[in-house]
């Protein structure tokens, strides 16, 4: 296997990665952005990639959901939880009081808003394409037009030498990320088996000009039983009012009411993309009540067999 990540080493990702059986003696390429990372998912160049989806603090990660969402030829087929800590590397040479510019991934730095107010109140901040692209910049000796860097404090352990001003600035002790392994859709390798806690993720575009059409796409999975972990609406930019929904729902497509839910929102939104049933990193089990069992579903395909 070859694995792609967002990069450079040090990231998140990259963390997220190596807690793959087999991914740390693997190949492993950095990635600039989640797009580059799914791009050499698509032309074949690498097997899997490991990109963010979504964080207890911020939500759902967009420029991943919308990347995944934009045609149908990628699964996910793993999840990873993250815990995520957070330090601050300066500029070399300065101190927490010469901090005027901190640069970090978007994401982290919605995460050390409040340790920033209470530190450094005047701080300006400029978006870098991940934590650790920011950190390693200090380590090129040329000033990068920022005196500080937030990144995990795995970056000032590879590099000790590294100017490390602050540690454990996240606002959130209990901040996780959960990142998703990503291949191509029809690559050969064989599909994640139900393990009887497992999630399915899907794009639904929201049928438009119909009354209720959200509740009719949400009645497709209550009918049968099946919870849903995560919903949320991304506009499809091709008109205002246009959207379209990305949900986690419990459950793998081998189960009958999961079938039977994915059939029902094909009726109601046949533009549906189906992006992978896989594991649980937690292995919660869903809830189920008798009659959304497959056993419940086979009698009753066979009850009406027999009329
Ligand atoms: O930039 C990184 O290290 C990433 O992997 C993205 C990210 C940033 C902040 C929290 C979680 C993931």
């Amino acid at each position: 296997m070859k694995y792609t990540y967002l990069g450079p080493e040090g990231t998140f990702s990259e963390a997220a990665l190596l807690s793959v059986p087999g991914a740390d003696d693997a190949e492993r390429i950095p990635s600039v952005s989640v797009p580059a990372a799914l791009a050499k998912v698509r032309d074949r160049s690498v097997d899997a990639a490991m990109v963010p989806i979504e964080n207890s603090v911020e939500g759902g990660v967009t420029a991943t959901l919308d990347a995944i969402g934009a045609g149908d030829d990628l699964r996910i087929v793993r999840e990873v939880l993250v815990p995520i800590r957070f330090v601050l590397i300066g500029a070399p040479g300065k101190t927490l009081d010469d901090v005027r510019v901190v640069s970090t991934h978007s994401h982290a730095w919605a995460q050390v808003r409040g340790w920033m107010d209470e530190a450094l109140p005047e701080v300006d901040y400029l978006p870098s394409s991940s934590t650790a692209a920011a950190a390693v910049a200090f380590l090129d000796n040329e000033a990068p037009g920022y005196d500080a860097a937030v990144c995990s404090p795995i970056v000032p352990e590879q590099h000790p030498e590294l100017n490390l001003l602050a540690t454990d600035i996240g606002d959130n002790v209990n901040a996780v990320t959960r990142f998703v392994l990503v291949t191509a859709a029809r690559n050969g390798l064989p599909r994640p088996e139900p393990t009887g806690a497992d999630k399915t993720t899907v794009v639904v575009p929201l049928p438009e000009d119909s009354a209720g059409a959200l509740m009719g796409l949400l009645e497709q999975f209550a009918a049968r039983g099946v919870n849903l972990s995560r919903i949320e609406s991304r506009p499809t930019g091709e008109a205002l009012g246009s959207y379209f929904f990305s949900i986690d729902a419990e459950g793998h497509l081998d189960n009958l009411r999961m079938r039977n839910a994915l059939r029902g929102l094909h009726r109601v939104s046949p533009g549906v993309k189906f992006l992978g049933s896989y594991p649980r990193a937690d292995g919660k089990e869903p809830l189920l009540d008798t009659h959304h069992s497959d056993e419940a579903f086979s009698r009753a395909d066979e009850w009406v067999d027999n009329l």
